[in-house]
């Protein structure tokens, strides 16, 4: 077995995680995201490339991977079902058949997976990318402890931001790792947050996917309403579009639930995970999040009637059925 390196780890609720050597090879100083300039830094810096390894190639994983190698990026891809390391094989990515391998041989690693089991699994599993931390609240501390630097840093933005390297990413955890990966994020997105301690970035993705989890819900109350009393939903789309409570996800999402479609960008499973961790989030500081509470109610029966793999705005078929009781 392959004795990495570096202790490579993700925190039970991350999204995201980067992790180096100690050695560090090459910093790029890039502030916004442009691919051709991306490039062209990269092309202009004397030192070759780091090596990069990726982890998680779903449904977000995959472009933000394929943006690093347009960049010019040497990535490394290790998915658990392989076939999807296929496409990215094709652009150029060198692949490894263990998350380990793949941190043993890169210099800095990102985690893209589904939610806190996965990241356990893949972190210290059989052939993981760590090699110690039984819980995952010891992670963090484990990961000092060894000398191994450990950055969160959860995204915020769906499938289209991540194909158009337009990622918001709230960052927390090592500051010198931060600087140290900040040239990739900016390949991969269009603004960083440094948050400070680790479990902020994480706090601070639950906080906003919560607030989306229920204006998700209260936006699919409100077309089926409209539509109930004999108004046209794609006008309430349009109307709510122009004024005070406009968002760019009832824009984008609005007329294809009014055609009952629903084409994943964010598993509706992924939101429902979402909610239920910020509500242990609030409970464990005794906040009180009864909108949350039902909307998490609502996702909950969504994948109870099979729409885990949906975009999370198929809960609107929960209400309809509700309706019809
Ligand atoms: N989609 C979105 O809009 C956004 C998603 N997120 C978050 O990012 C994360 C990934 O989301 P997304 O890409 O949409 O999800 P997907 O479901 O498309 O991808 C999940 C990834 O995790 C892997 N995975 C799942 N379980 C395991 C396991 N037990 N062991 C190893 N690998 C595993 C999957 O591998 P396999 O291919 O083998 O199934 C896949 O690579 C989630 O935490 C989500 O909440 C954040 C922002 C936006
Ligand atoms: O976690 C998913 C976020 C989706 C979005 O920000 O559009």
């Amino acid at each position: 077995m392959l004795q990495p390196k570096v202790l490579l780890f993700f925190f039970y609720f991350l999204k995201f995680a980067g992790f180096l050597r100690n050695k560090i090879t090459f910093i790029l100083h890039l502030t916004k995201y442009h691919p051709s300039q991306a490039r062209a830094n990269l092309k202009a810096a004397d030192e070759l490339p780091g090596r990069i390894g990726f982890l998680g190639l779903g449904i977000m994983g995959s472009p933000m991977a394929q943006n690093l190698i347009k960049a010019g990026c040497d990535v490394t891809v290790w998915n658990r079902t392989k076939s999807k390391c296929d496409a990215l094989i094709n652009l150029g990515a060198k692949y490894k058949p263990s998350p380990e391998e793949v941190a043993a041989s890169c210099d800095v690693t990102f985690a893209m997976l589904a939610d806190p089991e996965s990241a356990i699994d893949v972190a210290c599993g059989k052939h993981g990318a760590a090699i110690d931390g039984s819980t995952s609240k010891l992670i963090n501390e484990h990961i000092k402890a060894t000398g191994a630097l450990f950055l969160e840093a959860p995204v915020s933005g769906s499938k289209k931001p991540a194909e158009d390297g337009q990622l918001i990413f709230l960052t927390a955890g090592d500051k010198s790792l931060y600087d140290t990966v900040s040239p990739f994020l900016d390949i991969m997105g269009k603004s960083r947050f440094y948050l400070g301690e680790v479990g902020n970035g994480a706090a601070m993705k639950l906080v906003v996917n919560m607030i989306m989890g229920s204006m998700m819900a209260s936006f699919s109350e409100g077309l089926l309403l409209s539509e109930k009393v004999g108004l046209d939903p794609n006008v309430l789309v349009e109307v709510v579009s122009q004024g005070a409570i406009s968002a760019p996800m009832y824009s984008l999402k609005g007329p294809s639930m009014v055609k009952s479609l629903y084409p994943t960008a964010f598993p509706l499973k992924h939101q429902q995970k979402d909610l239920r961790l910020a509500l242990e989030l609030a409970e464990s500081v005794s906040q009180s999040t009864p909108i949350a509470a039902a909307a998490n109610e609502l996702y909950k029966v969504a994948k109870s009637h099979g729409l885990n793999d949906e975009d999370f705005s198929a809960v609107i078929e929960v209400l309809k059925a509700k309706s019809k009781e």
